[in-house]
């Protein structure tokens, strides 16, 4: 009789064996399709502690029910960046799964209701945008709308668009690619002015100041965060994001990056805790304009600099106002890994 775990035998069996795919090719997408995601889970306080306590998003009101209270939460709620987070790993097993990297996203936006554990996450993609990529034939382009919703209510509880490169099943001829322009000399201003504080009032100061000195307010955060198992790994996998980048070493050993990366969000996330530990936070409005612009991986250290953008006293409460950062993560050998701009209602320092 014939023994299937003979090691010879088996790798002759491995070879003539199908594998059963999973995930989608570019081709399999088309502008139009609505796919209802069946993955799902329920955002319990567990999962947001386990997030937030990673990545350095230590802000109390996520904590502590006192501290929650003064922010006119009725409990702490969930974070923003752990329900995006969710929001796009339930996705991961329909849309990216293939592998491709993750290009940018935009227009994530938030109800001003928060949301509380317990609440079930369902979401659902359409495909606004496919593409061919010219510089790498083997890829295509595909963006999708992703709407996260609580089944019970029909609310949204977070929504944006996403791009990415999807593998393609038949390589195409393109032209290459456009050749990259010569970038005028860059030109930064002579002054750098930080805030004093991190409350409403010291951004609009620190703004006025580089208005009047045609400055900028630009300023890094001292933190670092090194990625281990844990961000790389563990963090996607308890979002349900199946992407192989981060959790197969295996599979990515031939990769461009020759090793597991850390998920978008988790370097992200990393790099907005940092800024917002120099901040007073009222509440999170969106992100724009997100990008990832090289891999991070075990033993990568994230760290954050921020641009204070714009300021505007027309927040949701009375407590707080606007304002508008652009926030880069960068590495240990201050290469940028993420920039995005973020609108977040910041508590005024008189209440
Ligand atoms: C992506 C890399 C290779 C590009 O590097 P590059 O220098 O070649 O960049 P580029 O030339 O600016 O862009 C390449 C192509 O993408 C297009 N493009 C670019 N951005 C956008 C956008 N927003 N919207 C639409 N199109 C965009 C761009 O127009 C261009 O098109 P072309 O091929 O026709 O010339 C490089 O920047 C890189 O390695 N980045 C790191 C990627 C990464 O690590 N992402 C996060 C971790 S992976 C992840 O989290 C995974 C996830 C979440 O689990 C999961 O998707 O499943």
């Amino acid at each position: 009789m014939t023994d299937w775990t003979d090691p010879d035998t088996f790798a002759q069996a491995l070879e003539q064996a199908e594998t059963r795919e999973k995930g989608n090719y570019f081709e399999n997408f088309e502008e139009g399709d609505l796919i209802e995601h069946d993955p799902g889970l329920t955002l319990t306080r567990w999962g947001n502690e386990q997030w937030m306590g990673q990545t350095l998003n230590h802000d109390p009101a996520y904590w502590r029910t006192d501290a929650a209270e003064a922010r006119d939460f009725d409990e702490p709620p969930i974070h923003p960046d752990y329900l995006t987070a969710a929001t796009l790993g339930i996705t991961v097993e329909d849309l990216s799964e293939k592998g491709g990297y993750f290009l940018g996203r935009t227009d994530v936006r938030f109800p001003e209701a928060p949301v509380y554990a317990g609440t079930e996450l369902h979401v659902e993609s359409e495909v606004v945008d496919t593409a061919t990529s010219s510089s790498r034939p083997e890829y295509g382009i595909v963006s999708w709308r992703t709407r996260g919703k609580d089944p019970e209510t029909g609310d949204v509880l977070c929504s944006y668009e996403r791009t990415n490169m999807i593998p393609r099943r038949e390589p195409v001829a393109t032209d290459g690619g456009a050749t990259a322009e010569e970038d005028d000399e860059p030109t930064l201003p002579e002054t750098f002015v930080t805030p004093e504080g991190g409350y409403f009032e010291d951004f609009v100061d620190a703004l006025e100041r580089a208005d009047a000195e045609n400055a900028a307010v630009a300023y890094r955060h001292e933190r670092g965060r090194t990625q281990d198992d844990v961000t790389v790994a563990s963090l996607p996998l308890a979002t349900l994001n199946t992407a192989k980048q981060h959790h197969n070493v295996d599979e990515m050993a031939d990769s461009p990056s020759g090793s597991i990366v850390t998920y978008g969000d988790v370097t992200r996330s990393t790099a907005l805790g940092h800024a917002r530990s120099d901040e007073q936070t009222w509440r999170e409005v969106g992100f724009d304009d997100e990008s990832f612009h090289t891999f991070v991986a075990v033993g990568d250290t994230v760290y954050a600099f921020t641009r204070v953008l714009q300021a505007a006293d027309d927040a949701s409460s009375d407590e707080a106002g606007t304002v508008r950062f652009q926030h880069i993560a960068f590495n240990q050998d201050d290469e940028p890994v993420y920039s995005g701009t973020r609108t977040a209602e910041i508590q005024k320092r008189s209440n």
